[in-house]
């Protein structure tokens, strides 16, 4: 007997379980099976392409997080400067992992160097990989504050997020809301904290 509910063996599950490529089929699948769901025809001319081709090759962008190989290398140079490195306004797409809906806004990043500094573009390019996976926000934002600690080999880093989330914005709640979050590693100064918060306000 089955309820329809898809089974699948628990045992093979591992943290590295979406280290790879995603499954195009199982994609154009799974689309063709939620137009069915929602009472669309997956056959007719606008949605074929739509399960088969477009969906599939969506999801495999959207999800690029989880896949190691396709992290940026994390190009430094060295420098004597200790001085916060700090950028703002890097636009954030990522996917909520409660309703698959976006969440969208900006990302703000500061860091100490320690004996060297990182290609500014990098700083985008990392945001912009770590985004792409289903997460919440708060997750996301220690994310990119670890792991830019660790590619950057920083004294300290500092990440905020403002956000709008579909899933609050386009049903449910229906409220279009900003959600901040924020997460360090290591101790700025307060001195580079103003300095943090002084480049986010000008950016606004
Ligand atoms: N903290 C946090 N909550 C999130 C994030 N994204 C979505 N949520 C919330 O996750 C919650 C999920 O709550 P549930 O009650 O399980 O789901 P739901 O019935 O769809 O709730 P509503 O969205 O209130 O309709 C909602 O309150 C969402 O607003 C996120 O990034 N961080
Ligand atoms: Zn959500």
């Amino acid at each position: 007997m089955t309820d329809g509910t898809p089974t699948h063996d628990e045992s093979d599950e591992t943290d590295d379980e979406h280290d790879g490529p995603v499954d195009r089929d199982q994609l154009a699948h799974a689309t063709r099976l939620l137009l069915d769901a929602i009472g669309e025809d997956p056959g007719r001319d606008g949605l074929v392409e739509t399960w088969e081709r477009r969906v599939p090759a969506a999801y495999e962008e959207l999800t690029r997080g989880y896949r190691e190989d396709e992290r940026p290398t994390m190009r430094t140079f060295d420098t004597d400067a200790d001085d916060l490195v700090v950028k703002t306004g890097i636009p954030i797409y990522s996917l909520c992992e409660h309703h698959l809906l976006p969440f969208h806004g900006v990302a703000h990043v500061a860091y100490r160097p320690d004996g060297e500094v990182v290609g500014l573009s990098k700083l985008a390019r990392y945001v912009k990989w770590a985004s792409r996976k289903l997460t919440v926000q708060e997750r996301l934002t220690r994310d990119i504050a670890e792991g830019l600690d660790e590619a950057v080999a920083a004294d300290a880093v500092a990440v905020e997020l403002s956000t709008t989330h579909l899933c609050e914005a386009m049903r449910g709640v229906e409220a279009h809301t900003t959600t901040t979050s924020r997460a360090t590693v290591g101790d700025l100064s307060a001195d580079e904290r103003d300095r943090f918060r002084d480049a986010i306000a000008a950016e606004h």
